[in-house]
């Protein structure tokens, strides 16, 4: 039981960026995304949160939940933090726990943002709008957690509640895919590696003017 992705391709921009990628990440562990700059990491989270079409198979507990179940069982915490930035922090969790379900409360203290309650979001630093950005995973269960560098701009304090956010989740029978060119201080259950030659390839062989077809 847990996530498994078979034969998942995307393109983005009209290339192909992932093809034929295939992992499985059982209940309770941590898979780690790696790869150069511009492999694909972002686009795979994105896929697999149901931003970005795909084909292939997205299974969870060995079925294909349809794109409303699939949004009900994981939790996207992607790069723009999706902050709003007039509104407070306070304010930003409540209208995330009106949307996902939650209390704010405990998300406020496990990320450290009481103190900056009332502080509208776009007078944040780039560690606080991440911070934030990283409270709503607390606010209502989600089985599956999509992080896409989710330690850029914490400091230790708030790395320290992202990695016990993450071990507390996994214990509780969750899984975890991030995506990370540095360490996140948990090991790795399963590591899934894009090369962007791999996806540089595709687009050569797809790309029918480079292929040949014209000449
Ligand atoms: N909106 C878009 N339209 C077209 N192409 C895009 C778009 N977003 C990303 N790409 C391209 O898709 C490829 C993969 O990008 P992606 O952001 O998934 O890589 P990444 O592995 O997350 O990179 P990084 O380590 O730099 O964050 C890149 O070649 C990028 O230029």
């Amino acid at each position: 039981m847990g996530l498994r992705v078979d034969a998942l391709s995307c393109a983005r921009g009209g290339r192909l960026v992932l093809r034929d990628i295939g992992f499985a990440v059982p209940d309770g562990e941590v898979a780690i995304l790696r790869g150069p700059n511009g492999a694909g990491k972002s686009t795979l989270l994105r896929a697999l949160a149901g931003l970005a079409p795909h084909s292939g198979r997205v299974e969870i507990d060995g079925r294909v939940p349809d794109r409303d179940a699939r949004s009900e069982l994981m939790a996207y915490a992607g790069h723009l933090d999706a902050v709003k930035p007039q509104l407070t922090v306070a304010e930003n969790l409540q209208f995330w726990a009106d949307v996902l379900g939650g209390t704010p409360g405990q998300a406020l203290a496990t990320f450290g943002l009481e103190r900056i309650a009332d502080r509208p979001a776009h007078l944040l630093s780039a560690g606080q709008r991440r911070r934030l950005g990283l409270s709503r995973l607390l606010l209502a269960p989600r089985r599956i957690w999509l992080l896409d560098e989710p330690t850029v701009a914490l400091d230790s304090d708030a790395l320290l509640a992202l990695l016990g956010a993450v071990r507390e989740h996994a214990a509780a029978g969750g899984v975890i895919v991030v995506a990370t060119h540095g360490p996140i201080g948990v090991p790795a259950d399963v590591r899934v590696e894009l090369s962007a030659e791999a996806a540089h390839a595709a687009e050569v062989s797809s790309d029918p003017f480079l292929a040949g077809a014209w000449t």
